[in-house]
């Protein structure tokens, strides 16, 4: 069967820059589908070429296995990281004027209903929180109740309790069989929403995959962490261990052995935490750094 959305080599050069540098992704039909990456990785090129705003220096994107055509733009749906909206509307007017741009339309109420609109209908939206305001953006992505839907790092600047909210919207959409493809570099995010990943670095994808099965590929041990002050002053750190955010790191594919000898060594083992890694610890143990700059 042919994927729903399929990438095959995808460059996309800028002066000076490999922004894209042969990137590959195939997509299946109700996937929810994530590109992880620190800033600058070059997700959101890769989206533009998969939504067809750009064009690749080389490579090609087939939609069902067949090159982009001039009615992809009605199967589809954008949000993207920043829109423009026209001052003085309301939310419903914002939704009813991007509902005249299309052919197909989704129905009113039941798009008001998953996005959580039907409260806010009348507010201005000069006047919107930013949660609100990235309710109003998923909206006007599924105007047109499209197959597949792009959103650019959806939750970016949301506080934590409206980003859980949005991460229950993006599962209705989800459940109502839509193909989600999102960039993000919320490793959490990425966890909890995609049905497959692919982290992405300096233009390329070095892993791809289930998010469990690509950390039980990658992570047959747990991650020990200490706070550093428990670490004795001039002891080395032991071989693998890392430094970072206040805290000493190791994988350990025998906690019990690496416990002991940490004590061994004079830790002070009364903070310690035994972790199951996550796309973050697998991001840094690819690229050697950490995905949040
Ligand atoms: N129009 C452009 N002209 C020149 N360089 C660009 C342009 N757009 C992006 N780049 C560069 O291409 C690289 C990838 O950028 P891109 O925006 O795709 O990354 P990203 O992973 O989406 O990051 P962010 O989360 O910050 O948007 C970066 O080095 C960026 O500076």
């Amino acid at each position: 069967m042919n994927p729903l959305i399929e990438a095959r080599d995808l460059v996309r050069l800028y002066p000076g820059v490999r922004a894209v540098d042969g990137i590959g992704l195939r997509v299946e039909p109700g996937q929810c589908y994530g590109l992880l990456g620190p800033n600058g990785a070059g997700k959101t090129t890769t989206l533009e070429l998969l939504e067809g705003i750009q064009k690749p220096t080389s490579g090609q994107v087939l939609y069902k296995g067949r090159p982009l055509d001039r009615d992809y733009h009605e199967r589809i749906g954008i949000q993207f990281q920043a829109t423009a909206l026209q001052d003085f509307q309301t939310v419903g007017e914002s939704l009813k004027m991007f509902a005249s741009l299309y052919r197909r339309t989704a129905d009113r109420d039941a798009l008001i209903h998953i996005c959580n609109l039907a409260e806010i209908l009348d507010r201005d939206t000069r006047k919107l929180s930013g949660g609100q305001r990235q309710r109003l953006l998923l909206a006007i992505a599924l105007v047109n109740d499209p197959e597949l839907v792009f959103l650019d790092e959806p939750t970016t600047g949301l506080d934590p309790q409206a980003r859980r909210n949005f991460w229950g919207l993006i599962e209705r959409v989800k459940r109502r069989g839509t193909t989600v493809l999102l960039t993000t570099h919320y490793m959490e995010e990425a966890e909890r929403l995609c049905d497959r990943v692919a982290i992405v670095d300096r233009g390329r994808v070095i892993a791809e995959g289930e998010p469990s099965q690509l950390i039980g590929e990658h992570f047959p041990a747990r991650v020990v962490r200490l706070p550093d002050s428990a670490w004795p002053e001039d002891t080395p750190l032991p071989p693998g261990a890392v430094a970072r955010d206040g805290e000493i790191e190791l994988f350990a594919e025998e906690v019990t052995a690496t416990i002991a000898d940490l004590e061994r060594l004079g830790a002070d083992l009364s903070a310690l935490r035994v972790d199951i890694p996550n796309l973050e610890d697998l991001f840094l143990k690819l690229t050697g750094h950490a995905l949040r700059a």
